[in-house]
């Protein structure tokens, strides 16, 4: 059990106050130069602090027997994630929204409702209603950092939504982080876990030690508290006894002072999941129609975490970095359930929800429009316990769980409306790093360093030591050693693979059956080792099981495993002919329509070569016409030119053999010499030898035209040889090619 120390003050330093201490921290706010001059007035920002009136100190003796997380199941937080990557958050920030969908639960599947919210992995920020009605709101994207399907882990959700706070926690930035949405969607399981999937909790504190043992120029101080504020009524769950504190102002405008919260300050992951594990017992849960163990209250964890690097002064005083990281379970908004006490508490819940809401809204509204406005932080305690870091004073991260159901489509809405109004909110947190001599851990170091200086004094004493001084010696020396512990180092902080490589050793065998008995562990400590043992055996039966399968499933000879083989690449052979087949059918569907493309076309081209083939027996028709025409032609040309013979003896004789034709030769012939007959005059069908051969006979106009010319005619036929001659078979050629059939740009088809 977590044993509590008794008050710091000791008799060794009086001058030492250990009055409860807040951390002096001195914020601004810092105003961009475009704002406003409203702007400018914006309300100075509270100090993030939370009284300490009552502290409690760590236990003396730590417990050797340290669990894992969660029940002690021995599933430690995994941090290895945590090491990957450096998340950093810049001081001026929107607040982190995450928007989580969880699985169908049973009800849901039962009754055959359908996840009703789409989400693409590749939009991995953006969510909408799967049949969102196209124009109505119901067709809205959501927009958000991140959004986490139905299967995602913990992990993953403290990854998005957490680590980076946790960071900026360690670095002096005070860091809020709450879930919120409707009951049963699945607030706690995220915060909180399950032992095979650790919640953000849990993570965050492996992560803080994690990061502790990584920053080895540094020192902290880790404190923790748990609160739960219940029908509007604040109860510390880690006091002894179960106590209402009350909220008081603070000294510094804005700043929210929790009188009495018990504070332990913690040295291992164990000591703080401890805490939880008391503070969870505590909590007011209670069956509700929707959820079987549902948070009727909201709560509170918080862990001052003031760090310093020795060495690092101002004007001589050691800085101190001075912030707190929160985790915040908000109860669900619900509806009206059949319990009067449900309802009646319900009726807080969803008043202190709704008080939220307006706050934000407010803060969301100022932010846009750059103004001053009331918030109305104190209309109820929750927004009066926020109002340090929601007045700009945090770094915030929201994650929002919604019910994947079609039947609580209003609710998610609702929650997502709640989201985006977050988004609008501007926060500005500033680094708190100070030189404070009262920060407690510097007060811590000043006393160790007294107690040093003693005890060397004493041992330099040469004088002989009583046993009461004896005593008061080794009481200095717990002290010191105590208070060595408290403040946290990378070298000082037990590493889990540590833990749990002293687990592993070997334990003799009188302990393996008689393990050592703690009769103060309370019922529900000793149901949660129960359980975790229980989940051991499982894991270790399931091995079994599977390392039985495993030897089931080698081989048992080498024949056999041929035989499989040989199975195994006939098998694989019919796979590859069907494939094969299969390959062959897309082949085939793409010929056909490549086969009904072209069909069209290649009727057309048999057409064309059909009138081709007729226009070529035409042509050799025609052709052979005209050869026979030719060849007409011919035989008539030698016909023609036979009578010509025939008619140039013929008139040579009459003229040479006629007493009365005058001879050319003769005298008289030239007297008359202008009758006589000209070329001209016998036609284009004879001879110019012919007609000069006439002419030169000395034939007068006159003696030819007393000529017979009709006898001439009968005696050689017609000498005519008309230009229509040829009509006779050019009527029958074909020249015009259109009869074809083609037309213009038809040969580009071959
Ligand atoms: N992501 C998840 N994966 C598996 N189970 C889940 C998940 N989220 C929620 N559940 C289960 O749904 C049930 C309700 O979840 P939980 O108690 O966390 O809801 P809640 O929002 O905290 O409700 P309430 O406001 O009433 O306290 C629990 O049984 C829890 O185990």
């Amino acid at each position: 059990m977590f044993a509590r120390s008794p008050p710091l003050t000791t008799s060794f330093n009086p001058n030492i106050s250990f009055e409860p201490n807040s951390p002096q921290t001195e914020v601004k706010m810092k105003v961009k130069a475009s704002l406003t001059s409203e702007a400018r007035i914006r309300p100075t920002p509270s100090k993030p602090t939370m009284k300490l009136l009552k502290k409690v100190m760590p236990s003396s003796e730590s417990e050797t027997s340290l669990q894992g997380w969660v029940g002690g199941s021995g599933v430690v937080a995994s941090t290895n994630h945590l090491q990957e990557g450096n998340p950093q958050l810049a001081p001026t920030e929107n607040v982190l929204v995450t928007v989580r969908i969880r699985p169908l639960n049973e009800t849901e599947i039962r009754m055959d409702t359908d996840g009703v919210w789409h989400h693409s992995p590749l939009e991995h920020n953006v969510l909408k209603l799967a049949r969102g009605r196209e124009g109505t709101r119901d067709d809205k994207e959501w927009v958000f950092d991140r959004v986490l399907p139905p299967n995602s882990t913990n992990s993953s959700a403290y990854t998005t939504s957490a680590r980076a706070h946790v960071k900026a926690a360690m670095d002096g930035f005070n860091s809020v982080c709450f879930a919120y949405g409707q009951t049963a969607s699945g607030k706690t399981y995220t915060l909180t876990g399950s032992p095979n999937d650790p919640g953000i909790i849990p993570l965050a504190i492996s992560d803080l030690f994690s990061q502790i043992r990584h920053s080895p120029d540094r020192e902290f101080l880790l404190r923790a508290s748990y609160l739960e504020l219940y029908n509007e009524t604040i109860l510390d769950l880690l006091s002894p006894e179960p106590r209402e504190l009350s909220l008081a102002e603070g000294k510094k405008k804005g700043e929210v002072v929790i009188n009495g919260l018990t504070e332990c300050a913690v040295r291992a992951e164990d000591e703080v999941r401890r805490l939880l594990r008391k503070g969870e017992e505590r909590r007011k849960v209670g069956g509700t129609d929707w959820n079987t163990r549902s948070s009727r209250s909201h709560c509170v964890f918080r862990t001052p975490l003031p760090t310093r690097t020795p060495g690092k002064k101002n004007a001589g005083t050691q800085m101190t970095r001075i912030s707190t990281l929160s985790i915040i379970d908000l109860a669900g908004s619900e509806k009206h359930t059949s319990s009067k006490e449900r309802n009646a508490e319900g009726k807080h819940i969803n008043q202190s929800l709704l008080t939220l809401k307006l706050v934000i809204s407010k803060l969301a509204d100022m932010a846009s429009k750059r103004t001053v406005m009331h918030v109305p932080y104190r209309d109820s305690k929750l927004t009066r316990l926020l109002q340090p870091s929601l007045s700009g004073d945090a770094l915030i991260s929201v994650i929002c769980t919604i019910s994947p159901s079609s039947l609580n489509v209003a609710e998610s809405m609702s929650t997502l409306a709640f989201a985006q109004g977050l988004k609008r909110v501007v926060l500005r947190a500033e680094k708190k790093e100070l030189a404070d001599p009262q920060a407690l851990i510097q007060q811590y170091q000043n006393e160790i360093a007294e107690l040093r200086a003693l005890l060397r004094e004493r041992e330099g004493q040469e004088t002989q030591v009583t046993k009461a001084e004896k005593q008061n010696n080794a009481a200095l020396e717990k002290r010191l050693g105590e208070l060595r512990s408290l403040i946290l180092t990378s070298g000082n902080v037990r590493s889990p693979s540590i833990e749990q490589e002293g687990e592993a050793r070997p334990l003799s065998p009188t302990k393996l059956k008689y393990p050592r008995l703690d009769y103060g562990r309370s019922t529900a400590e000793l149901q949660e080792d129960l359980h975790a043992a229980e989940l051991k055996v499982t894991a270790q039966e399931e091995e079994l099981h599977r390392l039985r399968m495993a030897l089931e499933a080698r081989p048992v000879n080498a024949d056999q495993r041929i035989v499989e083989l040989q199975n195994e690449i006939s098998q694989l052979k019919m796979i590859a002919d069907d494939y094969e087949r299969h390959l062959a059918e897309p082949s085939r569907k793409v010929r056909e329509d490549v086969e009904r493309e072209w069909s069209g076309r290649v009727e057309k081209l048999e057409r064309q070569l059909e009138t081709k083939a007729i226009w070529a027996i035409r042509l050799d028709e025609n052709i052979r016409a005209l050869t026979e025409e030719n060849k007409g032609l011919k035989s008539r040309c030698a016909e023609a030119e036979n009578t010509v013979a025939l008619i140039k003896d013929w008139l040579f004789s009459a003229l040479t053999e006629d007493p009365s034709i005058p001879n050319p030769s003769s005298p008289h012939h030239q007297t008359s010499l202008d009758e006589t007959v000209s070329v001209s005059d016998f036609g284009p069908t004879l001879s110019v030898q012919n007609k000069e051969t006439l002419m030169a006979g000395g034939m007068t106009r006159a003696q030819f035209s007393r000529m017979d010319l009709a006898t001439l005619s009968e005696k050689f036929g017609s000498l005519t040889m008309g230009r229509g001659s040829r009509k006779m078979n050019g009527g029958r050629m074909l020249r015009d090619e259109s009869c074809f059939g083609f037309t213009e740009g038809d040969d580009d088809i071959f």
